[in-house]
């Protein structure tokens, strides 16, 4: 058999492993005194996977992933994340609304958690500059947070995190108090970053076309005590584009397969809510 036949023949025969997860939670529960937030949820999150969560309000989302930033412990069950190269920070979280510092520039904003570790200035502005350029930030770059809309300020969070370059980019609902055209503006942006990143993206929506449009695989949760109901994977391929996705018949079919875990959990939530059964 030839070289080349012998490798034929061995690329079908041998299937690679899946690379191991980059977190893995394991049959994660958190509780408050008596009150059980997070019961019992266990995933696998790969390598550069862009993993949305789905949940109605007080499921334990934000809880879920407090615990994965380490801002909080969990009460029982593990988190594992696998180790990155030394020296840069596990994770970076980009909050909701904005959270950036509003006596500082954009800039310094951005580059805000280079300084912190004391990275040289040349690194700073070669990491900096791309991500504000791309977000359209540069020629406002001295300008302070008073000055800018909510979407450029928002816009400002996100290259402050990529700059960070963390293994992975936690986010919790970051665009929920934007208007639509602002919100699918920065959906396109972030993908575009992130593609160039492949960072591994844990992210919180109540937003089920936020959660079909980014994620690789979206996780639903049900009302409290918040558990994992599905699992279920993007038929999206990538790159994608954020309109043109939604004149494809298979992005209608399949917000509506999200729908229909998600809405019992969402009718049973408001009657918590409400102090009723659920
Ligand atoms: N430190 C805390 N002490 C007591 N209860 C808490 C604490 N943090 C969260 N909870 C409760 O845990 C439940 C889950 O809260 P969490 O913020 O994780 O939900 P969520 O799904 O992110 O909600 P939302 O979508 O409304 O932001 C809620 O009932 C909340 O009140």
């Amino acid at each position: 058999m030839h070289a080349a036949e012998l490798r034929v023949a061995m690329s079908v025969d041998v299937e690679m492993p899946p690379p191991p997860p980059k977190i893995r939670v394991d049959r994660l529960v958190k509780t408050f005194g008596s009150f059980t937030a997070v019961d019992g949820i266990s995933v696998d999150i790969a390598p550069g996977e862009f993993f949305v969560i789905v949940g109605p309000s007080g499921c334990g989302k934000t809880t879920l992933l407090r615990i994965l930033a380490g801002l909080e412990a969990p009460t029982a069950g593990t988190i594992s994340v696998s180790p990155n190269d030394a020296g840069r920070p596990t994770n970076s979280m980009v909050f909701q609304g904005d959270s950036i510092f509003p006596w500082m520039s954009v800039y310094d904003n951005a580059a805000y958690g280079l300084a912190m570790r004391r990275r040289p200035k040349a690194e700073i502005a070669e990491r900096v500059r791309p991500l504000l350029e791309t977000t359209g930030l540069w020629r406002f770059r001295d300008r302070y947070p008073h000055q800018l809309s909510g979407g450029m300020r928002q816009r400002v969070s996100i290259c402050r995190a990529f700059a960070n370059d963390p293994d992975i980019l936690l986010m919790d609902e970051p665009f929920s108090a934007l208007d639509e055209q602002n919100k699918m503006l920065l959906h396109q942006e972030l993908l575009r970053i992130w593609e160039e990143t492949k960072k591994t993206v844990v992210f919180i929506t109540h937003s089920v076309d936020e959660a079909v449009t980014l994620s690789d695989r979206i996780m639903v949760m049900t009302a409290h005590p918040g558990r994992s109901k599905a699992i279920l994977d993007n038929p999206f391929g990538r790159p994608r584009d954020v309109v043109a996705l939604r004149g494809d018949p298979v992005y209608g079919a399949f917000v509506f397969r999200i729908w229909e875990y998600l809405r019992e959990e969402v009718r049973a939530a408001k009657l918590q809510e409400q102090g009723g059964e659920a």
